[in-house]
């Protein structure tokens, strides 16, 4: 009798470490993300978390460790290269156009991923592709902002916007640095619930570094909490929220400016 191998899990991080000069803003940090896993990703300030997140996504090569998508090792692989294997990311900052409407900036998005090469000036007379764009932002449910300017959006249909075009390609991990920082607290859950649905929808494999605990608690399926570089709690909410430096350090410090 033939057994199948239990499958590698989507993300692994093994002894995964880096330091700017001598400072080690991550250190022998071990993660096992499986298959449709919704990990949120806590830590004061300085923690090191978005370390971590450039790190698996190519933005950063560790000084140690060694990190795997699928089981093939791809650290130090840049991000480019990671994007095309299923690794997508998004930034504490929206990477929008500005003066171009929603829908053109996920039609950009769109037409970078079916042909790279093909001229800017082409894309817009693409009546397929406008059909395609208007079905991506449908899925986060922000198909009625598509005629409108970015600058004219609000920050939450920004925030969605952005990952939208961030997992055009469709990938097997997506990586969110902050989804709701800068958007306000009525726009929050709504966001967020827009985001789990896509990505329940999808059986994506998300890992999402988040300062709203509130957020954390309802979205994650599991916490990792980040000290000084280090994890210092990995579980289920419940678990890792009773964690006692948990609660003390991370949880009872006030939220950063701008995302109370
Ligand atoms: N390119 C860099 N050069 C030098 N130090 C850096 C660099 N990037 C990050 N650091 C330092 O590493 C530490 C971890 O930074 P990181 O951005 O990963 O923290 P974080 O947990 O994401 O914080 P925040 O919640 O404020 O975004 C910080 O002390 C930061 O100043």
């Amino acid at each position: 009798m033939t057994r199948s191998r239990p499958a590698a899990p989507v993300l692994e991080c093994r002894g995964v470490a880096k330091s700017f000069g001598g400072f080690a803003a991550a250190n022998a940090i071990d993660l096992a993300v499986s298959e449709g896993e919704v990990v949120g990703v806590i830590g004061s300030n300085g923690a090191g978390k978005t370390t971590l997140l450039n790190i698996v996504s190519g933005h950063l090569k560790p000084t140690k460790g060694k990190v795997f998508f699928r089981g093939e090792d791809v650290t130090g692989v840049p991000s480019r290269t990671l994007a095309r294997k299923g690794i997508a990311r998004s930034f504490q900052v929206p990477q929008l156009f500005p003066t171009l409407s929603a829908l053109e900036n996920m039609m950009l998005a769109l037409s970078l991923v079916a042909a790279p090469r093909k001229s800017i000036l082409s894309r817009f007379d693409d009546a397929d592709l406008a059909t395609a764009a208007r079905d991506a932002l449908d899925h986060y449910g922000i198909a009625d902002c598509a005629d409108s300017l970015v600058s004219e959006l609000p920050q939450g249909v920004r925030k969605l916007l952005d990952i939208a075009m961030a997992t055009s390609a469709e990938p097997d991990l997506v990586l969110l640095d902050e989804p709701t920082s800068g958007v306000s607290s009525e726009e929050k859950s709504d966001v967020m619930q827009r985001l789990a649905d896509r990505f329940a929808a999808t059986g994506t494999t998300v890992v999402f570094i988040e300062h709203d605990m509130d957020i954390v608690r309802r979205y994650a399926s599991r916490v990792v909490a980040l000290t000084d570089g280090s994890v210092i709690a990995d579980g289920p909410p419940e678990e890792v929220f009773a964690h006692a430096t948990v609660a003390d350090v991370i949880v009872g410090e006030p939220l950063p400016e701008g995302d109370a």
